[in-house]
């Protein structure tokens, strides 16, 4: 089973030399890809700890995340109860 991380864990990796980021349900450690970025380091560092499913759909399509994805992602985010 994958590890699941809350929102508030993943909001803690927001660093340059430890950066997650939240797509639909996956949790991805994009540490190690951000200065290989096609897109730039800058745009994507700017979501780091957050959830970026929004602006990912916005500008790549659903074979990026196939391509990518196996390698980056380390978990999924863990349902909370919706107050
Ligand atoms: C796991 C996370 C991500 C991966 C694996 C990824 C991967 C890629 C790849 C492979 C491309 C080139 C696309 C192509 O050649 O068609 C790209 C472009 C781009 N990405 Fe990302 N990306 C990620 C996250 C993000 C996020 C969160 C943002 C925005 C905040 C972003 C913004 C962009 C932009 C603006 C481009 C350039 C689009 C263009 O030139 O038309 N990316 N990304």
């Amino acid at each position: 089973m994958s590890k699941q991380f809350t929102k508030a864990e993943v909001a803690q990796h927001k660093g340059d030399k430890d950066m997650y980021i939240i797509i639909d349900d996956g949790v991805y450690d994009v540490t190690g890809f951000v200065d290989d970025h096609p897109g730039g380091a800058k745009i994507l560092k700017r979501m780091a700890g957050k959830d970026a499913t929004k602006q990912f759909w916005k500008y790549h399509g659903k074979n990026v995340l196939e391509k990518y994805g196996p390698k980056l992602r380390i978990g999924t985010l863990k349902e909370e109860a919706k107050l």
